[in-house]
């Protein structure tokens, strides 16, 4: 008997999206056994100094746009349409800004094959004021898809894509899954964790960007190393607090893997949400102009998780239960004085 191999597909081409395809690309060829070898990408189709920018990715196989001088695997086929990139694949790996997810299921509404396999890769959360759903459950949901993975870290995808050493985190119900998605994601210089508290694994991947900008917030003010792990602390109090009380079975040791304390470490010291805030603290120009000034495209989830996070506990009457996430809130969109997120 010939097992069936899995056929992957990626979903998203992003910073990450394309980090990650260095990886996968790289690793179904190690693991032949387990899966094909040809990996599709689905990339939302832009122009690139005058070309399709899946055209350029295919001619060349990097992606200029979005992680330039990094080579991917001749394996990794960049597709413009969605459902063909999908529609065959036995693995989905989910790497999208939080705020596309919605439109991309629906788009792949009966589409896929129910009993594939799916990890979301996703940092943010599905936040609208009468619920709050993980992107995992959320995607399982809408594509009837089970027990969805999650998969998050201190992994800022640049020093991924030049292989520096660092861990992540995957959060996995089913053992089996769990493991395909180890074979899937694991090198020596990307070292994989499976936990089963997937829940925990992607609390931390949305909430730490909030605390990116305080972060930012901070470094725009000139305050040194000391205030920024005091927020550093006063944010993971609040992650925690919201996972307990919104959340209940998150476990304490998932904020000790690369998912909790280490990705809100490297965040707060060299992501784009920190970036992103530490111009507005400086420019006092809107978040949304300066991303789009000064990431090129890439997009900033920590701004807009600020604003859902705020919405939630608000129609509940709770956000003085969160001062620091109402602060950096009231910060970004309610002209509330830069030194009020020292001020709790
Ligand atoms: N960049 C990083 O270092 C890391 C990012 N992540 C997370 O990975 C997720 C994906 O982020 P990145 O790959 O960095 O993306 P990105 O922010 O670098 O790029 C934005 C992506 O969105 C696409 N896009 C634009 N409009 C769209 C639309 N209407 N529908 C669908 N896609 C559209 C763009 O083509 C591009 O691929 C985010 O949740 C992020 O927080 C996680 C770990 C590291
Ligand atoms: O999630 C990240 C690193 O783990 C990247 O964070 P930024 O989106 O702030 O760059």
């Amino acid at each position: 008997m010939t097992l069936q191999r899995e056929r992957v597909c990626i979903i998203g081409s992003g910073n990450w999206g394309t980090a990650v395809a260095k990886i996968i690309g790289e690793n179904v060829t190690k693991h032949s056994q387990v899966f094909e070898p040809q990996v599709q990408q689905w990339v939302f189709e832009e122009d690139y100094q005058g070309k399709p920018l899946t055209q350029v990715i295919n001619a060349t196989h990097e992606n200029p746009k979005y992680l330039p001088g990094i080579r991917l695997a001749d394996n990794i086929h960049a597709e413009p349409d969605l459902v063909k990139a999908c529609s065959d694949s036995t693995v989905l790996v989910f790497v999208l800004p939080h705020q596309f997810v919605r439109g991309v299921c629906d788009d792949l509404v009966g589409k896929v094959n129910p009993n594939v396999k799916a990890i979301s890769l996703v940092k943010g959360l599905e936040i609208k004021p009468d619920g709050i759903t993980l992107f995992s459950e959320e995607i399982g949901r809408r594509l009837q898809i089970e027990e969805v993975a999650a998969l998050s870290g201190a992994n800022i995808a640049d020093e991924v894509a030049r292989e520096q050493f660092c861990e992540t985190t995957i959060g996995s119900r089913s053992e089996a899954h769990g493991q395909l998605f180890h074979q899937l994601f694991d090198t020596p210089y990307f070292r994989a964790n499976v936990i089963r508290d997937y829940v925990g694994v992607e609390l931390c991947g949305a909430l730490k960007n909030v605390v990116a900008v305080a972060a930012g917030i901070s470094d725009g003010l000139n305050y040194g190393s000391n205030t920024k792990a005091a927020l550093i602390r006063l944010g993971l109090m609040e992650m925690r607090k919201f996972g307990q009380t919104f959340f209940g079975g998150v476990e304490d040791t998932t904020f000790f893997e690369s998912c909790g304390v280490a990705d809100l470490i490297t965040t707060c010291a060299g992501g784009r949400n920190r970036k992103v805030a530490e111009a507005f603290a400086r420019t006092g120009k809107p978040i949304d102009v300066l991303e789009r000034e000064l990431l090129n495209g890439q997009k900033l989830q920590g701004s807009l998780t600020a604003i859902e996070v705020y919405q939630f506990l608000s129609a509940r009457k709770m956000t003085n239960e969160f001062p620091f996430f109402d602060a950096v809130y009231q910060i970004l969109y309610q002209g509330a004085p830069l030194d009020t997120i020292v001020k709790l």
